[in-house]
């Protein structure tokens, strides 16, 4: 029977691995700790019936909602009763799969409340909103400014007297939009709000505010809240209640503004802490980092899901009786491969993320402030870099499995509708690659005065070099040596600054020069951080990597992943003069041969995401292979095929036959 075949064949596709595949788990958990905690972690969730979501299409709103709720509940039940360490707990979350209300209080809440709290009010709020005695949400973004944060409304005016601040919303504009959480579920958020004492406007500060009563949840006196309505797919990203928000003279405590970068003492004086003003943005530093780390899972997903159908479809041809599998056509490998190559190099540099994020906090701790702008630089742009990929990807995923991946049973609409707007929150992509070119030009500006450049753009002190440096490729061979890719990247990315910085500097005004180039500026931003993650994949590689056979296929990923950008952004390298076009040639077939050193890798290097079949929800990237009796076990679960003859036949359809049969007499 041809679905046993299709079982056969994956089994088959495995044995042809070249690599030890655990230890490729491992290496992709990022450890023995972390596989054994993921791996138990999704056993569980998948072995729950609460947490099914196959369902979730076809819900409306209000069911889907519920459903959600009820997850999240059960979830934490879950984690009390195992008493899950704080590892455990958001691995257990990330597995349930499905957008809440819990992931801005986690995500946001409480890093927000940690990073620009006191000792205090951490010591205050941190324990009620662990025990989830109160939840809490971000509420930032306003119906007229999101980008823009410090052109935001809201108004968190002092009131010396009774020792309080006034939290306002004086125009329609100013109304609080998009926050996760807020529409239904918080009892708090933390406001950001302009600070105005005595008059004076002392520009944006975080607050907390109660928005609904801990004891019946409506909202409390003068608080206007609700649901922004529907998103983009079904199911999707409906399941989190994007909340708006109006303010009308509420009322809080003094000690309720968040006070670690700037304080109202009673007598409504502004003091400036010895911080930087910057950490009021530090919350989305954080979470950027975080971003970027789920921007490898969301594209793995796509990624497993499309190799392992390429693997089972057949189209055409005829080998050995059979027609060819989709996988061994070289526009299908050209395609997908690259992919997979990122999706391994964005787990790596998620993976150095992390490491600067902890690097930069424990400095801060210790009042060094000097690594947070390229912090600031790193976490924006990889995750505009990242995201923006991804979210591609996932499209390009589903076109690769043809037809069935339109199905909402592929796993992939859903996968991209819930994915896409991570282009846009905490900060679109495009004005993030903005500030990462003003840290650039900044950087190169400061080059003649002494000023160093730190960790990314430590190579621009190698301007003069890197501006003349011919490409070392003679032969085929040379494009797979690590250090002259990643010198290509460099000199690719210097010679783009440095013309942005030259074209810049022709402008009487920074700010007109930063406007009229800002198309140039996004793609210097964008060689920068692709010279980032090509540089911290090979760095990786200069690791210990345990297993046979690993480190070889990691290699070729590597060079798979930085060859295809070449090729992408062929454009960049030539008009640079980095490489010539014979370079080039040489380039694309050393990556046709990668691609065919990949190939029989291709399914293991895929298992080693180690996904289970209810975190892909996808008939297409089953673990088995067997696609096709299940996708008929899929249709025949629609609810319109729950009766035979459909729900109105016989106002609808069976007029209008009717009618033809007469006209056809006639
Ligand atoms: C675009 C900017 C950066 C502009 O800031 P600005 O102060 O108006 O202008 P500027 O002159 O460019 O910057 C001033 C200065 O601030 C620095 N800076 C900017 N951002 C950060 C940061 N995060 N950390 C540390 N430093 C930061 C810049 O580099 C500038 O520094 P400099 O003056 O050059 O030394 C900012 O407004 C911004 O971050 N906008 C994006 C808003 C955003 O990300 N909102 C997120 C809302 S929450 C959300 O979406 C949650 C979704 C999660 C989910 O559902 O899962
Ligand atoms: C699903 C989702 C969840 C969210 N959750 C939260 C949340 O929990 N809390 C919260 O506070 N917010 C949240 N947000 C809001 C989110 O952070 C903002 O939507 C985001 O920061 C983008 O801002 P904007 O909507 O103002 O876009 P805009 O800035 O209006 O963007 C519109 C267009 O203008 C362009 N543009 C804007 N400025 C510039 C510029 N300077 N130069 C060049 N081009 C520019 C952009 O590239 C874009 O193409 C969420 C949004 C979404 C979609």
């Amino acid at each position: 029977m041809e679905a046993e075949a299709a079982v056969d064949y994956l089994v088959d596709e495995r044995s042809k691995a070249q690599f030890d595949i655990d230890a490729m788990k491992i290496i992709w958990a990022g450890g023995k700790h972390e596989f054994e905690v993921s791996d138990r972690m999704a056993r569980l969730v998948a072995s729950d019936p609460v947490f099914r979501k196959d369902n979730r299409a076809i819900l409306d709103r209000k069911e889907l909602f519920k459903n959600t709720l009820r997850k999240a509940a059960h979830a934490w039940k879950r984690i009390i009763e195992l008493r899950l360490s704080e590892q455990e707990a958001s691995k257990l979350r990330f597995f349930v799969d499905e957008p809440a209300y819990t992931d801005l209080h986690w995500g946001m809440f409480i890093p927000v409340i940690k990073g620009q709290g006191t000792e205090e009010q951490r010591k205050k709020w941190l324990p009620m909103a662990y025990r989830m005695q109160i939840i809490g949400c971000y509420a930032q973004t306003e119906l007229g400014h999101g980008s823009n944060v410090q052109g935001l409304e809201t108004t968190a005016t002092f009131d010396p007297e009774l020792d309080e601040f006034v939290i306002h919303s004086p125009t329609l504009t100013s109304s609080k939009w998009w926050p996760g959480g807020l529409g239904r579920a918080s009892t708090h958020a933390v406001v950001f709000a302009r600070l105005i004492t005595d008059g004076k406007d002392h520009g944006i500060n975080g607050f907390i505010v109660q928005l609904r009563s801990l004891d019946d949840h409506l909202p409390l006196p003068g608080i206007i809240i609700g649901d922004i309505g529907m998103k983009f797919g079904n199911g999707a990203y409906n399941t989190m209640d994007n909340g708006f928000l109006r303010f009308d003279h509420v009322r809080i405590p003094r000690d309720q503004m968040l006070m670690r970068v700037k304080q109202v003492t009673r007598e409504g004086k502004v003091v400036q802490s010895d911080v930087p003003w910057q950490l009021l943005y530090g919350t989305m530093v954080y979470v950027r980092q975080t971003i970027v780390a789920d921007a490898s899972c969301a594209l793995s997903r796509a990624v497993c899901i499309a190799t392992r159908y390429s693997a089972v479809r057949r189209q055409f041809g005829s080998q050995n009786g059979h027609e060819t599998q989709v996988i061994d056509y070289r526009t299908q490998q050209s395609r997908l491969f690259p992919l997979l190559a990122s999706a391994y190099a964005f787990r790596f540099v998620g993976e150095w993320l992390k490491w600067l994020y902890m690097d930069v906090t424990q400095r801060l701790q210790a009042r060094d402030f000097s690594t947070l702008p390229e912090a600031h630089a790193c976490t924006a742009g990889l995750k505009s870099l990242t995201t923006s990929v991804t979210a591609d990807a996932i499209e390009e995923c589903r076109k690769l499995c043809g037809g069935h991946g339109y199905l909402c049973s592929s796993g992939l609409p859903e996968l991209f509708a819930v994915y896409v707007p991570a282009c846009t929150y905490e900060g679109d992509n495009i004005v993030l690659l903005l500030q990462v070119a003003r840290f650039l030009m900044k950087t190169v500006s400061q080059l003649g005065s002494g000023e160093r450049p730190v960790g990314t753009t430590t190579y621009l002190l190698r301007l003069e070099h890197l501006l003349q440096c011919p490409c070392d490729v003679q032969g085929a061979e040379d494009w797979l040596k690590p250090d002259v890719v990643v010198q290509l990247f460099e000199a690719r990315s210097a010679r783009m600054t440095v013309a942005c910085a030259k074209s810049l500097s022709k402008f009487s005004k920074p700010e007109d020069g930063f406007m009229d180039l800002s198309a140039d500026l996004v793609s210097v931003a964008t060689a920068h951080c692709q010279l980032i993650v090509v540089s911290k994949f090979v760095e990786k590689l200069q690791q210990d990597i345990p297993g046979e056979g690993v480190k070889q296929q990691l290699e070729a990923l590597c060079s798979i992943y930085a060859l295809s950008l070449l090729k992408k952004h062929l454009g960049d390298f030539l008009s640079t003069s980095c490489i010539t076009s014979k370079q080039a040639s040489l380039a694309n077939d050393v990556l046709r041969s990668l691609y065919s050193q990949v190939r029989p890798n291709a399914i293991a290097l895929v298992d080693a995401f180690n996904y289970t079949d209810h975190f892909l929800g996808s008939v297409l990237g089953r673990y088995d292979g067997n696609v096709y009796p299940k996708l008929y076990e899929e249709a025949l679960k629609d609810p319109l095929n729950e009766s035979v003859v459909p729900d109105g036949y016989h106002e609808y359809l069976q007029p209008v036959l009717k009618q033809r049969l007469r006209t056809a007499r006639l």
